[in-house]
């Protein structure tokens, strides 16, 4: 049994005052990590504050991305193994933003996958397609070709405790969410690449996020599918009440 993951994407948003009001009043009130993982991928310049506040409740937190070396002449970069030390639990990798505006590869998605499973870390790594590619019916070896990229030479073990997110680049920000039918289509198109790169244990462990305008009215019915085992949610990961509302309709 897949425990579900539930991650908040917070992007480029928020000050430190704000994102020290939403852990006060989110992290006594999250469910049990037993029976969901409670995630909030925030922006690097709060992550200090919010692991400490956020040590011994069930909130874990992510980064929205890192580089794949520790440490170096790379002017501007976080390092991973910093972001281990700091006590940051998971880091998203290969967000559709990131590959548009930053021109990151399925080779780098791989060289960082790398460097956070090397640093005890977990990946929270992301595919998905452009609507240009979804209506000329495309999706399923769009997504193929970037799970093959981004989980190069990474062993059974490591492939089975990753997460995985599908998020279609025309259902994000746009409040126009995927059919749960789709989501649940594509989220087991990437089981089927883990399976035929792997096996299919490896690819009944690996957990897989549905992403593009979750909302607590909707993620019920992603969440009632058999290959979503979590959401990856931007818009709605913002306000602690959304956000608590979220985890209280999957615990
Ligand atoms: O990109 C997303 C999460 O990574 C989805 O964003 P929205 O939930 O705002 O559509």
């Amino acid at each position: 049994m897949r425990k579900p993951i539930i991650a908040g994407n917070w992007k480029m948003n928020k000050t430190v005052s704000e994102a020290n009001a939403f852990a006060e009043a989110v992290k006594n009130n999250v469910p049990s990590n037993d029976k969901v993982d409670a995630v909030i991928g925030s922006p690097a310049l709060f992550l200090t504050d919010l692991v400490s506040a956020s040590k011994g409740t069930d909130l874990k937190i992510s980064a929205q991305n890192c580089y794949f070396e520790n440490s170096g002449a790379f002017t501007g970069e976080t390092s991973p193994a910093a972001l281990a030390d700091l006590g940051v639990d998971y880091v998203i990798i290969g967000h559709s933003e990131r590959r548009e505006y930053f021109g990151e590869t399925d080779a780098d998605v791989n060289k960082k996958a790398k460097a956070i499973i090397a640093n005890n870390m977990t990946p929270i790594l992301c595919c998905g397609e452009s609507l240009e590619t979804y209506e000329a019916g495309q999706t399923a070896s769009w997504i193929e070709g970037q799970i093959k990229g981004g989980l190069a030479d990474l062993t059974e073990d490591q492939v089975s405790n990753l997460v995985i997110a599908y998020e279609p680049i025309w259902a994000i920000g746009t409040g126009k969410s995927a059919d749960a039918n789709i989501a649940d289509e594509i989220c087991g198109v990437v089981r089927g690449t883990v399976a035929k790169l792997y096996n299919d244990t490896v690819a009944s462990k690996v957990r897989i996020q549905y992403g593009g305008s979750v909302k607590p009215e909707n993620i019920a019915e992603y969440m009632a599918k058999e290959n979503v085992d979590g959401a990856l949610v931007g818009g709605a990961s913002l306000e602690a009440d959304s956000f608590l509302a979220l985890l209280e309709a999957v615990k």
